[in-house]
């Protein structure tokens, strides 16, 4: 297998190159060559393995035998050994139709965590192995930066360096991240929002003098390793339900952002997983929604909402939709992107739209609204959703099909993480030990400006300090 990009300009990579490029060298998104899909009856033949067994074999599609298969499966091993539950994510059923499976059992109880961890574990192996350099640099809305540090902190041969937006994470999320004391992690608080941090890191990527003379590496889910790691929950949804409920297909309901999360589903479904309705449930925030729903991509003004990880504009994955959706021809993607660029928006005709609209349906969740259905869902089932979550399952209340099938909505990360919305609705939890210790601890974070300048000076200090310990 080899990585291409979606602009078309980088010469086919190896499973390695493509991890440690991150970001196309051409300002494209990496994917690979082609999509190896797995027939029928070998997915039936994986109900019952367990999730890092379904990992192991939907990587060996990936790796090119770049990893031997033992250090793979040690590497999985080790990624998951920590999570809180012995089925590392546990399907709730929740009503007769409507389950959740729980992503957010791992050490910050995010979703994030199932691929980082794994990341995390591959970058030490490949400082190892390779003799990489390993500087590591992320945006966070909060999940992402906390999952991130914590899948590396510590670990010889690589520096993490995590920009987040000052005052826009929860307090839990903010903690995570600041109370690492770890001399390899810099938290870097950017007055301004997500977009704005994702823009800067971007940025830095494409100064590629600057990115190979400092060895910058990617976590975010611009690194195709994220999205391949993030596409083996849907197999092991569709695992999980019995012969009945997936019968014709399964349904999911996900809560999306930087088009991330639901581009793995997508991914997912292309290499043979049969899901029917893949669902985008976004927040206020609600560009991919409007894209869905009639043909228009455009930012619009930012807001701030009960789900802060997803408040964003610019979605990221959105570029290796487009690339699928143009048939995999990277002048093409090459040209819409650039129009994006120039005129700030993107129109589809009534036909894309409907080829658009049969991938992917789409439902956007009102402050109001997710509120209502984390209190609904706690007063009639007794499940406490967390506000992403939330955004998941009033989609599928408002949107999904109710066509048969069975419906799996992604639960993205512990409701105690966004307790100042839980506690909105007059909810009382009780936090995790982990969570509950974070508020006792020293925190260290630098405030910098919305300023590319600033960070990169920022980061040249950091990488040459720890370079000379
Ligand atoms: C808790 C939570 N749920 C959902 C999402 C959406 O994921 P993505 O942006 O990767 O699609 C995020 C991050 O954006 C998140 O942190
Ligand atoms: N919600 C994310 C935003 C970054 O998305 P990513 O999937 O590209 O890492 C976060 O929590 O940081």
């Amino acid at each position: 297998m080899k990585y291409i990009s979606t602009r078309g300009k980088v010469a086919p990579i190896g499973f390695i190159d493509m991890f440690l490029m991150g970001l196309a060298e051409d300002g494209g998104l990496i994917v690979p060559e082609r999509i190896p899909t797995i027939g029928e009856q070998e997915l039936r033949a994986w109900s019952g393995l367990s999730f890092q067994e379904i990992m192991m074999k939907v990587f060996s599609y990936y790796t090119n035998d770049e990893i031997p298969e033992a250090d793979l499966r040690k590497l999985i091993e080790d990624s998951y050994a920590g999570f809180a539950s012995s089925d590392v994510l546990p399907l709730k059923r929740i009503n007769g139709s409507l389950s959740v499976m729980e992503l957010f059992h791992g050490p910050t109880f995010a979703f994030k965590d199932v691929a980082l961890q794994l990341m995390g574990n591959l970058y030490a192996y490949v400082a190892k192995k390779r003799n990489e350099v390993i500087n590591i640099l992320g945006a966070t809305s909060g999940d992402t930066g906390a999952s991130a540090i914590s899948s590396v902190r510590g670990k010889e041969g690589i520096q993490i360096c995590i920009l987040h937006p000052n005052g826009k994470v929860s307090r839990v999320q903010e903690l995570q991240m600041t109370t690492v004391q770890d001399d390899n992690v810099l938290n870097l608080s950017v007055n301004g929002n997500f977009d704005d941090c994702q823009q800067i890191i971007k940025e830095l990527f494409a100064d590629l003098p600057f990115k190979s003379k400092y060895h910058l590496r990617a976590i975010n889910s611009i690194n195709f390793a994220r999205i391949l790691a993030q596409s083996v929950y849907y197999f092991y949804a569709y695992t999980q339900l019995s012969e009945e409920e997936r019968a014709g297909g399964i349904n999911v309901s996900v809560p999306t952002g930087n088009f991330g999360n639901i581009f793995s589903g997508y991914l997912a479904k292309k290499m043979g997983v049969p899901i029917k309705q893949l669902l985008l449930a976004t927040n206020e925030n609600n560009i991919l929604e409007r894209f869905i729903r009639e043909g228009v991509y455009k930012p619009e003004g930012f807001r701030t909402t009960h789900s802060p990880s997803m408040d964003i504009q610019i979605a990221s994955n959105f570029e290796r939709y487009l690339y699928y959706f143009c048939g995999e021809d990277a002048a093409e993607v090459s040209a819409r992107m650039e129009r994006f660029k120039a005129e700030g928006q993107l129109t589809f005709t009534a036909e894309e739209t409907a080829r658009i609209q049969a991938d992917l349906s789409a439902y956007s969740v009102s402050n109001e609204e997710c509120l209502e259905t984390i209190r609904k869902y706690e007063a009639e089932h007794g499940y406490l959703l967390d506000p992403h979550s939330a955004c998941g399952v009033a989609a599928y209340d408002r949107a999904g099909a109710r066509d048969g099938g069975a419906f799996v909505s992604l639960a993205t990360a512990h409701p105690a993480k966004f307790d100042e919305a839980i506690r909105l609705i007059g909810i009382e939890q009780k936090f995790p030990e982990r969570i509950s210790e974070l508020f006792d601890k020293p925190q260290r974070q630098v405030v910098v400006d919305n300023a590319k300048e600033e960070v990169a000076a920022r980061l040249v200090d950091f990488y040459n300090i720890s370079d000379s310990h």
